[in-house]
C-alpha cells in the first residue's frame, strides 16, 4: 500500500505541531521519523494511522493490501498494551475475534505469528511471566496477525533495556527484510533509524516541518552494528538534528 501525505498541518490550540508535511511512503518501504522532543513525530504517526484528524491536508492510501488483511494500518505501542488476564495466544486472538474468521483460520494465524516472532513455546504464558522483550514480541505478533499493509510503530523499543533492544533490533531487521513490510517507525534513537529504515525523515520543531529526508542505500538485512557505513549515516543524522535536540533538552530542563 502506498501512502501519500499531502499538505498536512496540525494545531493543538495554541501549539502549531505540524506545518505543511508532504511525504510519500512506497509499498515495502520502512520510513523512520526522527527529530527533537516535541517536533511532532507522534502527532504525524497518529494522523497517518487515522487516530487524529489533521487540521489541514490529507492522507491518501492506494494500492493492494496483503491477502487476508484485517486492518491496513496497524499500531505497535511502546508500552505493549497487553491484557494481563489473557495468555500470549489469547492476547493475539483478541485482535482477530471481531472479524469473521473460522476457528481454524484464527488458530492458524496465531500459530503463524507465534512462529514468526519466536514465541511458539510461550503461547500459554501470561504477560506478568514475560520479560519486556517478550512482551514486545507479543505486541509485534498481535500486529502481524491482522496482516497489516502498513505497520505504525511508536518508539517500540524505548521501554526495553539496552541488550534486549539490540536483540529485538536484529529481529525487526530480519522480519522487515523477510516480509517486505511497509512501516513508519518513530524513534528518538538514531541507531534504530539507521538499522531499520530505507529513508529517515528528520523533523524540526516549532512548528514541526520536514528538515531533510535521508536515504540509506544498504539492504536492511545487511546492516550490522558498528559497520562504518552505518555509523557514518548515524553521525550524519546527529549532525542534522543536534542543535535542535540540545535546544529542546534545555527547554525541558527550564520547564521542570
Ligand atoms: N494533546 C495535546 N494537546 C496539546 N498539545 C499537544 C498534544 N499532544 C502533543 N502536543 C504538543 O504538540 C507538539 C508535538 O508533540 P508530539 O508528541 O507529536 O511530538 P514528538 O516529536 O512525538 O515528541 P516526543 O519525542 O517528546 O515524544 C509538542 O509541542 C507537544 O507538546
Amino acid at each position: 500500500m502506498r501512502l501519500e501525505i499531502s499538505g498536512v498541518c496540525h494545531r493543538y490550540d495554541q501549539v502549531e505541531a505540524l506545518r505543511d508535511i508532504n511525504l510519500t511512503i512506497e509499498p515495502g518501504e520502512i520510513v523512520a521519523l526522527i527529530g527533537p522532543s516535541g517536533c511532532g513525530k507522534s502527532t504525524l504517526l497518529s494522523i497517518i494511522g487515522g487516530l487524529l484528524k489533521p487540521s489541514e491536508g490529507k492522507i491518501s492510501a492506494s494500492g493492494a493490501v496483503p491477502d487476508g488483511c484485517l486492518n491496513p494500518l496497524t499500531y505497535v505501542f511502546q508500552d505493549f498494551a497487553l491484557l494481563p488476564w489473557r495468555t500470549v495466544a489469547g492476547n493475539i486472538s483478541l485482535v482477530l475475534e471481531d472479524h469473521k474468521l473460522s476457528k481454524a483460520e484464527r488458530a492458524a494465524r496465531i500459530d503463524e505469528v507465534l512462529e514468526q516472532t519466536g514465541l511458539a513455546d510461550f503461547r500459554n504464558a501470561f504477560p506478568k511471566q514475560l520479560s519486556g522483550g517478550m512482551k514486545q514480541r507479543v505486541g509485534i505478533a498481535r500486529a502481524l496477525a491482522v496482516r497489516p499493509a502498513v505497520l505504525l510503530m511508536d518508539e517500540p523499543l524505548s521501554a526495553l533495556d539496552a541488550q534486549t533492544r539490540i536483540l529485538l533490533l536484529d529481529e525487526f531487521s530480519a522480519l522487515f527484510a523477510r516480509t517486505g513490510m511497509t512501516a513508519v517507525y518513530v524513534t528518538h534513537n538514531l541507531n534504530e533509524a539507521v538499522r531499520l529504515a530505507h529513508r529517515v525523515v528528520a523533523l524540526r520543531r516549532r512548528p514541526g516541518t520536514i528538515k531533510e529526508i535521508h536515504t540509506i542505500d544498504v539492504p536492511i538485512d545487511q546492516r550490522r552494528e558498528g559497520d562504518p557505513l552505518i555509523v557514518a549515516h548515524e553521525t550524519a543524522l546527529w549532525e542534522l538534528i543536534r542543535d535542535e535536540a540540545i535546544a529542546a533538552d534545555k527547554e525541558l530542563e527550564n520547564v521542570a
